[in-house]
């Protein structure tokens, strides 16, 4: 238990490093270990330790760069191989360095085949049946990976909550079916305005909560506006009272804190709309 979570924990923190850093990482890595490969000699398992790169570039970096920390895990061993080539032990030699290479690449594509699993129950399990938006869960999940990334980038983070108004009235007049048939159309208008990078959650039955990366006030103002002007466009064929009401909040570089804290200012920052005029933004200050 104490062991996955320390896997866990690695992994999200190792999530969010920027890729080029962890690329360098791995290259520095695979340097060092070729050096200490080089010292020790052909006799010694040194070696074995290029599997660490190997299957860390597999589950992090895909597959172009674990073909190449791989290439270069082979490359590297060469060198070694060469020195006691003198004393005439080729055959043992080749034979260790082929079934060297097939064991990186064993373990490539092992780590990499796993990892595509893995999104692939991730994605199944994050996203919200009936509107395919992600559900709450991923959302506060990719959300704290966020956070910690705009921490260190100090770049800000925008979070809106959406709450659709009069939403009732829909399935009252026009049916369960019909109400559930303009969550999908809101969920897919809403997501045709992010950007690459931005999410879109579904937090509860008719709350939505968006997540701009990289977006001061400024910016998310301009996305914000348009995207309501969209969503009151995708509604109105219903014919109904439905409209939008937003709280924005942006992250700047050290609060709020966490995920928690940011939903909870952005709902905040909707209840003082819903309350007075419905169908408004409302931007926090944090
Ligand atoms: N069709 C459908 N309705 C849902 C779903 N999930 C929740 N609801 C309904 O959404 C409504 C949400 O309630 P409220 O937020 O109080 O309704 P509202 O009319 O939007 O109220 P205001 O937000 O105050 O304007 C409830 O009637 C739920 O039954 C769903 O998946 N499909």
């Amino acid at each position: 238990m104490v062991a996955r979570q320390t896997l866990y924990t690695f992994v999200k923190y190792i999530n969010t490093f920027d890729r080029r850093y962890l690329i360098s990482l791995a290259l520095c890595l695979e340097l060092l270990i070729a050096w200490g490969d080089y010292i020790t000699g052909p006799l010694a398992p040194f070696a074995h330790f290029y599997l660490i790169p190997i299957t860390c570039s597999a589950y992090f970096l895909g597959k172009r760069w674990t073909f190449i920390i791989t290439l270069l895990a082979i490359i590297a061993g060469i060198p070694v191989f060469l020195q006691p080539l003198k004393s005439g032990q080729l055959m043992p030699l080749m034979l260790d360095l082929t079934s060297k290479t097939i064991i990186y690449l064993f373990f490539a594509l092992l780590v990499s085949e796993m990892r595509k699993l893995m999104d692939t129950l991730k994605e199944l399990a994050s996203e919200d049946p009936l509107t395919r938006a992600n559900s709450g869960r991923y959302f506060y999940e990719f959300g704290s990976t966020e956070i910690a990334r705009a921490q260190r980038s100090k770049q800000p983070l925008t979070l809106a909550f959406i709450d659709l108004d009069n939403f009732k009235d829909v399935n009252d007049t026009l049916g369960h079916q019909q109400g559930d048939a303009l969550l999908v159309e809101i969920a897919t208008t809403i997501k045709a305005n992010l950007r690459e990078g931005d999410i879109l959650g579904r937090l509860g039955g008719d709350e939505f909560a968006i997540l701009l990366t990289q977006t001061d006030q400024q910016q998310a103002k301009v996305i914000l506006s348009r995207m309501q002007a969209n969503l009151l466009n995708a509604v109105h064929p219903y014919d109904t009272r439905v409209t939008f009401s937003i709280g924005v909040v942006t992250y700047l570089a050290d609060k709020p804190t966490s995920m928690k804290e940011l939903v909870a200012l952005a709902d905040k920052a909707m209840y003082v709309i819903k309350k007075s005029t419905k169908n408004a933004i409302q931007y926090s200050d944090t």
